[in-house]
């Protein structure tokens, strides 16, 4: 469904030039849950912000559907953004001053019109609360960030990333200021997200332990993809320990 072709990204500072995509491929189907796996530096949050029309390539191609969206005019992008992709980012970017409930209600506020925002508002109201329960946060939605622990912020974030039923989450190092447990859970709640909501997910992480959560995963280096492996069975249960 989503599709990098031959994607070229050099950033340019002071005459200094930064090759980080040299001729990137990426097929993500329909309805998995990808993980981007690699060195730091080795451009996976370059790739995810392409894949994500955040930012536009220098050469290749991004295709949703077998139509390109790294060069739609910024109307459509916009509207690209808000409503098919769902964005979850390692340090949360929650709004301090906002409830929980606010905070996941953003997109909407952003994208209606004022006169659609107040027709739908009842709806999207209930489907922001309904969505913070669903993360465990029922009992928090008039809390400020300052009021949740990391794991909480990030639930809040997940459940921002889906108010507008996105098709696709892009999330980047999403456990990357957890600790194990809380960043476990949130893996965790990605699959439960993937398999329930029918949402394509790609999670960037330098988290090897919970790749096995996922459908697939793909490795870069070198401005390219250089390495695809089934996840690794986790826990006790891997026959090697087990044969032990
Ligand atoms: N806006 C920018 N301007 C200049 N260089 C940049 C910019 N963004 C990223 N880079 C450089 O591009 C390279 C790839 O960065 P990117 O953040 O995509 O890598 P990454 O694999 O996600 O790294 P990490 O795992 O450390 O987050 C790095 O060398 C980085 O310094």
């Amino acid at each position: 469904m989503l599709i990098a072709e031959n994607l070229q990204k050099t950033y340019r500072r002071h005459a200094v030039e930064v090759p980080v995509l040299t001729r990137l491929n990426l097929e993500v189907r329909t309805g998995e849950f990808l993980s981007i796996i690699g060195a730091s530096g080795s451009g996976k949050s370059t790739l995810l912000h392409l894949l994500g029309t955040l930012d536009e390539p220098d050469g290749g191609r991004v295709l949703l559907d077998g139509k390109r969206i790294d060069n739609l005019p910024s109307r459509a992008r916009d509207r690209l953004r808000n409503e098919t992709f769902g964005y979850i980012f390692q340090f949360y970017h929650l709004l301090p001053e906002l409830t929980a409930l606010d905070n996941v209600l953003m997109p909407a506020y952003i994208s209606n019109s004022t006169l659609g925002w107040w027709r739908n508002r009842a709806r999207l109201r209930h489907r922001a609360e309904e969505l913070l329960e669903k993360m465990g946060l029922g009992h928090r939605l008039k809390h400020r960030p300052r009021e949740l622990s990391g794991g909480e912020m990030q639930r809040t974030a997940i459940a921002r990333a889906l108010l507008m039923r996105p098709r696709v989450l892009l999330a980047d190092e999403p456990t990357g200021n957890l600790d194990a447990k809380a960043g476990g859970e949130i893996v965790h709640l990605l699959r439960q997200i993937n398999r329930e909501e029918k949402v394509t997910i790609v999670m960037v992480t330098h988290n090897t332990e919970i790749v096995s959560e996922t459908d697939r995963v793909v490795r870069m280096a070198g401005g390219m993809m250089i390495e695809e492996a089934p996840p690794q069975p986790r826990g006790p249960f891997h026959p090697r320990l087990a044969a032990v």
